[in-house]
This record gives structure tokens, C-alpha cells and sequence, in this order.
């Protein structure tokens, strides 16, 4: 890897750098190093398959640095097998289709907001919809891991906002920090390094410690992340419990995973419906004709029924996959098939998500936005294995469809009411901020939205 001090590509042009460097060649993997740690770049589908899936058991951890001391660290996305293993299956039943459903009216009433925010926002001039898309989202798993009303766009100073843009915002030095204890993290573990500045840890810690001891003395009951988390630590003889400081660090991941990435989804989606008005006009039209089938209410099957939603997320989700690459840690040595490879204990393995989503083998003229590559007919010719926005196999994200909830909720409340278009400040072709962990535009996306 060239110098990552002084990074000059975003992390989307350097993997797809690397990939194309790969192609080229006619391998299906290289090895590279980052300074002195040596990972395995994979990009054929069939090893992906293998890594992600068919031997998962010799892939479990992600390789990212965690610390008990560091309490907000240890949570699912982090850590390494042995804990992950007895975490995810007590965690998976909070995002069943059932959970969702209970969960479906209040991510609505966030939407309803969104809406009415939007009628003052947009008189005002152009739109940065990846703020205004942050704060929606932003309300929504406030409401729905901590119960809390944020009130983002009535308060854009609350500590939600202040906080949640501290864990965004990587300083040089928090970068560096950060490369340095994923590369020695023997050392980082040592010397106790936390990754989570102490006003963050504890905003975090007291607002679920508050949340959960004001629903124990008045009897709340939520339907909610934090509730089904809650009854979790309080069935503590069961083998299915977890402790509270495992709960607080579950929903820290859920906040941040959840808020970040849909957002993310909705303004890449947005800017997408402004370069293809045909495309933002037939969606419009699925939406309000279904809209009107169910009483022009938002309902849990009115969204299941917009296949043409789903086609336009899926290839916003191709083009611009928020978490632009996957992470697997070999757990144990492994032969890598039709070679004479051994991919050793400790050799961490990238796979580079953006460029296969980009491919032009696998996907034709990948730069067009095509959701017809996603309609029913169409979407068995995609190869296994060179799409998956939300990674694949046992350690996929584990919050999918609360994610396409949310964000069709959003979408669907914003195109029943405004039309979009390109601001003049919006800078096309996009450049990818250089510092941002997940897939963010250099400069905002800025659109005009009027009212219909
Ligand atoms: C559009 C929305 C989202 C996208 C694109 C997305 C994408 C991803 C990806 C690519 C991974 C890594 C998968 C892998 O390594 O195979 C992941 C993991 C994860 N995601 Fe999401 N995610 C989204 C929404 C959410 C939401 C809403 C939540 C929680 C409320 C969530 C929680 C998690 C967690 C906890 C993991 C770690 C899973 C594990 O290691 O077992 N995500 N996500």
C-alpha cells in the first residue's frame, strides 16, 4: 500500500485500484501489506464464497480492535469468534420480521417529522440531504434503541448530534491511532488504548443506564431494540442472557450502524433519481399508486409491495455500497483451493466490496444506473458471490431489514410529497470524502426539493 500517511485516494479509488491491478493480471488474489501487516486482497467469487461462507469456520473474526477497557468496543461487529459466537445468536431475534412490525410505527412517526421539516427546509434553498436524511435517521434509532426522542431537527445541538458526529469525524490523529493499534493491536491492548474518547463512552453508558432505570421504577414498556435487549440481562439464569455492559455496547453498534448507513443509502438513492428523472418519475408512480391502495398510509405490506423501490435501492446499494469493503480474520490455517496457498492464523482478508459491485464483467456499463439489473427477471443473472451490500454468510449484518425499513420509509416520504433535482453546488462527477469510515461524497450531496 503506498504511503497511508499521506492517503491521497478515498478508500473506494484505492480498492478499486488494487482490484483493477488484480484483474489485469488474472488473479484472484494478491497479497499487500500495510505496513508491516500483511493482509490477502480476494476478489474471486467462488474464494469470497469459501471465506464468507462454505468455511466460514476457519473466518470468524472481522479483525478489529476491541478492549474490555474500552466498553463500547466490545460490541457485535468487533469482536472476535469465541465471543461472537454466544452473542449473535441471542441478538438475532431482536430483528426478526415480527420485531420489525412492532417496531414499524415509530420509525413512521419519524417520517411523518422528516416530511414536515422538509416544508421549511426546502424554501430555504438548496437542500444538504445528507444532513437532513442524518437527522431522520438519527430520530429513528434514538427512538428505537435508546426510546429517546432526539429531536434532530429541532435541535441540531442536542448531544445525540454532537456525539454521534464525534465518531464520525476522524481526526489525522485518530486515524492514525487507529491504524496503528489494528496493525500492533497486541500493543494497543497492552497499553490499554481506547479508541472511543471518555465523553463519548460515558454519554453513551449513562443514556441507556438513564433509559433503562426509568422504564424499570415506572413500569415502560417499549416495543423497541432496548427493551428486548433489557429482558435479556434481566433473564439472567438463562444461557441466553447478556450483562449490561454487553447490552450498552450492543446498542452503541446498532446506533451507529443504524444511522450512518441509511442515510448514507437515501442520499446516494436521492442524487441517483436527480441524474434519471425517468427513474424518480416511475418510482414516484409506484409509490403513490400504492400509497393510494392502502388510504395514503404508510403501511408494513405497502412497502413489500414496491418491487420497483426495491430494484432502485438494490443498485444505489451496487454503486455506492456504504461499507465499501468486507473484513474476515483467519482463525485457523487454511489451504486456499486450487492453489498451493496456506493462508496463515492471523492473516487478515479483504474483500474489495465497491469494485466487484462496479465490475463491468459482472455488471455491464457499470457506471449507468440501471435498476432493471435488480427486476424479477433479471436479478438470477447476477453472479453469487459479486453482490452483497450487506457482506454474506453467518457474520452478514445482522440489521438488514430494519435498514431497508427505514430507508424506504424515508424515500417513500419524501418522493410522495417533493421533487428532486440537482443543486448547482453538487459537483458531478462525485468525488469520495477521503476521510470518512463509510462511503460519503466530498462536499455533501446538495439537491432542490419542491414541494408537489
Ligand atoms: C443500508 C443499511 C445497512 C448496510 C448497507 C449495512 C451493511 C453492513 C455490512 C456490509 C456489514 C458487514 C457484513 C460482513 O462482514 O459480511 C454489516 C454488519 C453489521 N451491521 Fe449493518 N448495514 C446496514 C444497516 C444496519 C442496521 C440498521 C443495523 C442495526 C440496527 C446494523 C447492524 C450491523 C451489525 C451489528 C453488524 C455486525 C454483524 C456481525 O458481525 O455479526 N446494520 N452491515
Amino acid at each position: 500500500m503506498k504511503n497511508p500517511f499521506n492517503e491521497k485516494l478515498s478508500i473506494q479509488e484505492r480498492l478499486q485500484e488494487q482490484y483493477m491491478t488484480c484483474r489485469k493480471k488474472g488473479y484472484k488474489y494478491v497479497g499487500i501489506y500495510i505496513i508491516t501487516s500483511p493482509q490477502l486482497v480476494i476478489i474471486d467469487p467462488e474464494l469470497i464464497k469459501s471465506v464468507l461462507s462454505k468455511d466460514f469456520s476457519h473466518f470468524m473474526d472481522r479483525g478489529m480492535y476491541h478492549n474490555e477497557n474500552d466498553p463500547l468496543s466490545m460490541h457485535l461487529f468487533s469482536l472476535d469468534a469465541s465471543k461472537w459466537k454466544k452473542l449473535r445468536p441471542k441478538l438475532t431475534p431482536t430483528f426478526t420480521s415480527g420485531k420489525m412490525k412492532m417496531m414499524f410505527n415509530m420509525v413512521v412517526t419519524c417520517g411523518r417529522q422528516l416530511g414536515t421539516s422538509m416544508e421549511e427546509i426546502c424554501v430555504k434553498g438548496p437542500v444538504d440531504i445528507k444532513h437532513t436524511l442524518e437527522c431522520y435517521t438519527m430520530d429513528v434509532i434514538g427512538s428505537c434503541a435508546f426510546g429517546i426522542d432526539c429531536n434532530s431537527f429541532t435541535d441540531p445541538f442536542s448531544d445525540f448530534c454532537k456525539y454521534s458526529k464525534k465518531i464520525f469525524q476522524l481526526s489525522r490523529i485518530k486515524r492514525l491511532r487507529a491504524l496503528i493499534i489494528n496493525i500492533f493491536p497486541y500493543l494497543g491492548k497492552t497499553l490499554r488504548v481506547k479508541l472511543m474518547p471518555r465523553d463519548v463512552t460515558e454519554f453513551f453508558l449513562n443514556i441507556v443506564t438513564h433509559s433503562v432505570k426509568h422504564r424499570r421504577e415506572n413500569g415502560i414498556v417499549r416495543n423497541d431494540f432496548l427493551q428486548v435487549l433489557m429482558e435479556r440481562v434481566d433473564n439472567n439464569k438463562d444461557t441466553d442472557s447478556i450483562s449490561f455492559s454487553e447490552m450498552v455496547a450492543q446498542v452503541y453498534v446498532f446506533f451507529i450502524a443504524g444511522f450512518e448507513t441509511s442515510s448514507a443509502t437515501m442520499s446516494f438513492c436521492l442524487m441517483e433519481l436527480c441524474l434519471n428523472p425517468e427513474v424518480q418519475e416511475k418510482l414516484r408512480e409506484e409509490v403513490n399508486l400504492i400509497l393510494n391502495k392502502h388510504n395514503g398510509t404508510i403501511t408494513y405490506e405497502s412497502l413489500k409491495e414496491m418491487t420497483y423501490m426495491n430494484a432502485v435501492i438494490n443498485e444505489t446499494l451496487r454503486k455506492y455500497p456504504p461499507v465499501p469493503v468486507l473484513n474476515r480474520r483467519c482463525i485457523q490455517d487454511y489451504h486456499l483451493h486450487n492453489s498451493d496457498i496456506i493462508i496463515r492464523k492471523g492473516i487478515k482478508i479483504t474483500i474489495p466490496l465497491i469494485a466487484l459491485h462496479n465490475d463491468p464483467e459482472y455488471f455491464p456499463n457499470p457506471e449507468k444506473f440501471d435498476p432493471n439489473r435488480f427486476s424479477v427477471e433479471n436479478k438470477h443473472l447476477i453472479t453469487p458471490f459479486t453482490y452483497m451490500p450487506f457482506g454474506d454468510g453467518p457474520r452478514a449484518c445482522i440489521g438488514i431489514r430494519f435498514g431497508i425499513m427505514q430507508t424506504k420509509i424515508g424515500l417513500v416520504t419524501l418522493l410522495s410529497d417533493y421533487k428532486f433535482s440537482l443543486s448547482e453546488n453538487m459537483k458531478i462527477p462525485i468525488k469520495f470524502n477521503l476521510h470518512s469510515v463509510t462511503a460519503a461524497v466530498e462536499g455533501g450531496v446538495w439537491l432542490n426539493a419542491t414541494k408537489i
